[in-house]
């Protein structure tokens, strides 16, 4: 099944952009700094205007309210925000659920009550993807979500959102400069080149 599917998708960067990904799959997005990728993966969060369409499981991201379609289609962008002081604030009342995640990650149930400020650049990435999991989206936007982090926690932060994607079906849009992980993780590789997106395998 066709989960998430763009067609001729422009940003103010390029395109068009056409690519979809089914339930369930990965597909990693490469290219050099400031070809565009984090432009797409905004338009594709409907975060930026942008020509052409979206759509997900059939439905067409103007078919639905911007809250519903970005609850679905989840983001996570390279460098998170947090908007108030307490880290637990951030984090939806079923995070019992999932606290499996945050211990996976290296985390105990008091990282709820730290303050955001201490957190490192490394522990914001990690926490960041729990709460975006929270929200059980259909489909993950990722940029560079192992940016910041050492190997062991990269491989952690790999295992849980395959884990997720097994779990929910979810269709995956990957972000990475790793050749390795993109091999590790991705069924499908696609290259900005000349604007535009290109298959490699
Ligand atoms: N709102 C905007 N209007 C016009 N140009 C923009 C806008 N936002 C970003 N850009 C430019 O578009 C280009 C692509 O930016 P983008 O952040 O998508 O790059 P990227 O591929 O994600 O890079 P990196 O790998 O360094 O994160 C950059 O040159 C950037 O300066």
């Amino acid at each position: 099944m066709v989960r998430f599917a763009s067609e001729n998708l422009r940003t103010v960067c390029g395109g068009p952009f056409s690519f979809s990904v089914e339930a369930g799959k990965c597909v990693a997005l490469s290219g050099p700094s400031g070809c565009g990728k984090t432009l797409l993966l905004r338009a594709l969060a409907d975060l930026d205007p942008a020509e052409g369409t979206v759509a997900l499981d059939g439905t067409d991201r103007n078919e639905m309210t911007a809250p519903e379609w970005r609850r679905q289609v989840g983001w996570l962008p390279a460098e998170s925000s947090w908007w108030t002081d307490v880290v637990g604030d951030h984090f939806s009342n079923n995070w019992k659920k999932y606290f499996h995640w945050l211990e996976k990650l290296g985390f105990e149930k008091d990282v709820l009550n730290w303050n955001v400020e201490r957190l490192s650049t490394g522990e914001k990435q990690r926490l960041a993807l729990v709460r975006l999991l929270l929200n059980e989206p259909k489909v993950l936007l990722l940029d560079e979500p192992t940016a910041a982090l050492d190997v062991s926690n990269v491989w952690k932060v790999e295992e849980v959102i395959g884990a997720y994607r097994r779990n929910a079906d979810a269709a995956v849009v990957w972000v990475s400069h790793s050749p390795e992980q993109i091999d590790r993780t991705a069924d499908c590789h696609m290259e900005f080149k000349n604007g535009t997106l290109e298959e490699t395998s």
